[in-house]
């Protein structure tokens, strides 16, 4: 059987998506924001100018760790204006002080704001849009860890992983894809996934987590494909096992020494070396970039 012309198979999709269609021809325009100037700049100026970040971004999580990493990396490449949600923004307000400080001509701002709040989080990226002046970017970062034993776990435990980590970040993705849509450019989603959704943990056990996580590969791809044509693109990052507060809890000693002797590297990550891969995902080298995956673990999915 011969595969569907791509003519057919966007008809298909704007039969499906009839309120979200398209008019033939616009698609030329949804390049995702606008691309910095390359100007009169040499080749290796430019080179350099093709890893910087466009426009405006809201980070979910970061207030955390990882997510604070990644948002000054965005700062670091260029990014206009920085918007953080977070359930407790207050923890890392001095350091986000700290980064307005430092990087000036940037808007940046932090919000109180409950990821599984579906009406919470659209009245906050609305609010972003109109502080910042679009929504080019969203990374989510916001996610808890749950390690209990399958056969003991409360079904509000397994519950409260997956409303966080997946359904959260589906509400958020949800939210800023629909504020892209209207701006008419497209845009850059990013899930922070994890080695997790990919392996089972070893030693902890934590069911929920994992699927929490791949579920969110699955999701990835599926926005991918139904996203594009909005200019959207849907990828992820696989963070192996990076040295922060979430892997410093209660019976996870044991886990940190057997995760860096199982670790190819023989180390857990840091946080700034996972910002490689959110800084390539988000710049104008990663345009065709569309349902992919990065896993940065120092290769501890080998063994
Ligand atoms: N640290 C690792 O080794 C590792 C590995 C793989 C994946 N990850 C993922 O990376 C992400 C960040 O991890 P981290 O190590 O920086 O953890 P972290 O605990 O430092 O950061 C998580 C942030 O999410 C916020 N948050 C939690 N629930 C929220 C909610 N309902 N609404 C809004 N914000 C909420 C927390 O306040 C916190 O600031 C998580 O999704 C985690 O699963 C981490
Ligand atoms: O797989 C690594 C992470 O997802 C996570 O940090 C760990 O499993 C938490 O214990």
């Amino acid at each position: 059987m011969q595969s569907a012309a791509p003519e057919d198979r966007n008809s298909l999709t704007s039969r499906i998506l009839p309120q979200m269609t398209l008019s033939k021809g616009d698609e030329s325009s949804l390049t995702g924001p606008p691309a910095p100037d390359s100007g009169s700049s040499s080749a290796p100026e430019r080179a350099v100018k093709r890893f910087e970040v466009a426009g405006n971004a809201i980070v979910t999580g970061g207030a955390g760790t990882l997510g604070f990493a990644a948002s000054r990396a965005l700062l670091e490449h260029g990014l206009s204006g920085l918007m953080i949600f977070d359930i407790n923004p207050t923890q890392a307000q001095p350091k986000i002080d700290e980064l307005q400080k430092e990087f000036p001509a940037c808007n940046i701002k932090s919000k109180q704001v409950d990821i599984t709040d579906d009406v919470a989080v659209s009245k906050a990226v609305d609010e972003t849009a109109s502080l910042l002046g679009s929504v080019d970017h969203l990374l989510c970062f916001a996610g808890v860890v749950g390690c209990q034993h399958a056969l003991d776990m409360k079904s509000a435990e397994w519950r409260r992983v997956l409303n966080i980590n997946t359904t959260g970040s589906f509400i958020c993705a949800q939210a800023a894809a629909r504020q892209m849509v209207q701006q008419g450019y497209g845009g850059s989603i990013i899930f922070v996934a994890s080695i997790s959704g990919h392996r089972v943990n070893f030693p902890q056990p934590q069911v929920a987590y994992n699927v929490s996580k791949s579920a969110l590969l699955t999701m990835k791809d599926c926005l991918a494909a139904e996203w594009a044509r909005y200019g959207i693109r849907s990828n992820s990052i696989s963070p192996g096992y990076m040295d922060t507060i979430l892997n410093e809890g209660e019976g996870l000693e044991e886990g940190r020494k057997i995760w860096a002797d199982r670790n190819p590297l023989g180390r857990m990550g840091t946080p700034n070396e996972l910002t490689g891969a959110v800084v390539l995902l988000s710049s104008m080298q990663a345009t065709y970039i569309n349902g992919t995956d990065i896993v940065v673990d120092g290769g501890q999915i080998l063994f």
